[in-house]
């Protein structure tokens, strides 16, 4: 198996003053051509680690490690050099925020060329190219960003971000301000980006029938921990976390079926406490839960529970019942 192309190991981030910690033993890999999704509930701690990845924030401790470069330790001149490669490159949720109103599209897209010190020649070729990528028509180039809709501004974006050649494409949220038939396009944009250019993608979204559709693999954040990860099928049909479970049972596009009866996983209150960081809301949280998990590796996936194997069978459901997929391929349509 080849090298990650990012490979997150044990980072912790702490934010704010006095300094809350926000990400906590953060493991993360993603291989080139790899979409991997991020999920999990507001506050979790998402944006965090995208900030983390991209060097925007600094762990306190653990490494972040892109195409074998460590960026954690970076500083000052080597980090802007770092950045200036365009190797990482971010999607933005909201385009319109995030992309210069007053510039056009042609401009916007080719800032990083500019950045770099490209020749304007072969910048208008890279622009011309990015934006055959994106399947959008050369005659936007000559607006600006409130000159074109919703779907245009975000395939702009993607364009600016790949104009680069990056290695990996770092996505938050970048279909939740879209309608339906529009995300679904950016999805199968992204799905077809990887597959042309070889990208690594992240794509950070609290909709999971998105990710559903896009993603091979997932990580569910929970308070700043991964709390589960594994292939993005396997996780929503077969939760090896509790808090997977109720995620799961919250999106009926993904469940399709009642498989995990959302009475039986309701959200209950036990009080704080310093161990498993969901116990607090956990129906089967008990003393061993006062501990922190360690995340147990099998076949692939990895949970941080310690009643994984034993918890699906108090919440009655049965592990031979075949649950509906509806994040196969035609979700995204
Ligand atoms: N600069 C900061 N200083 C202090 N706390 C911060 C800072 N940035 C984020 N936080 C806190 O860190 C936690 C995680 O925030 P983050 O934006 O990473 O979550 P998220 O999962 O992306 O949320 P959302 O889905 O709402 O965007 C939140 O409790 C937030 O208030």
């Amino acid at each position: 198996m080849s090298a990650p192309l990012l490979a997150v190991r044990g980072v912790n981030v702490s934010l704010g003053r006095p300094a809350v910690p926000i990400l906590r033993e953060v493991d993360l890999t993603v291989r080139a051509g790899e979409i991997v999704g991020i999920v999990g509930e507001t506050g979790s701690g998402k944006t965090t680690l995208a900030r983390t990845v991209v060097g925007l924030v600094r762990p306190d401790t653990g490494s972040v490690e892109v195409e074998g470069t460590e960026i954690s330790s970076l500083r000052g001149k080597a980090l802007r050099a770092h950045r200036r490669t365009g190797t990482v490159r971010f999607v933005f949720q909201d385009p319109l925020r995030s992309l210069d109103p007053d510039h056009d599209v042609e401009t916007v897209i080719a800032e990083g060329l500019a950045v770099r010190g490209v020749p304007p020649v072969e910048r208008a070729a890279k622009v011309r190219a990015a934006l055959e990528l994106v399947g959008l028509d050369p005659e936007l180039l000559g607006r600006t960003p409130g000159q074109i809709s919703g779907g245009q501004r975000q395939r702009v974006s993607i364009a600016r971000a790949i104009v680069c050649e990056p290695s990996l494409l770092i996505c938050d949220e970048p279909v939740s301000a879209l309608d339906a038939s529009n995300r679904n396009h950016i999805l199968r944009l992204l799905d077809d980006l990887r597959d042309r250019l070889g990208v690594g993608v992240v794509v950070i979204s609290h909709d999971l029938s998105s990710l559903a559709g896009v993603a091979d693999r997932v990580a569910v954040l929970y308070r700043g921990r991964i709390v589960e990860e594994g292939p993005i099928g396997e996780v929503f049909d077969d939760p090896r976390h509790p808090y997977t479970a109720l995620l799961v049972a919250s999106a009926p596009r993904v469940t399709g079926t009642a498989r995990h009866p959302l009475h039986r996983l309701r959200a209950v209150s036990t009080g704080a406490t310093d161990g498993c960081v969901f116990a607090h809301r956990c129906p089967f949280a008990t003393e061993a839960c006062s501990v922190v998990p360690l995340p147990v590796v099998r076949d692939g996936r990895t949970a941080a529970c310690h009643h994984t194997g034993t918890w699906p069978g108090q919440a009655g459901i049965d592990p031979t019942t075949e649950g509906a997929r509806p994040w196969s391929s035609s979700s995204v349509s």
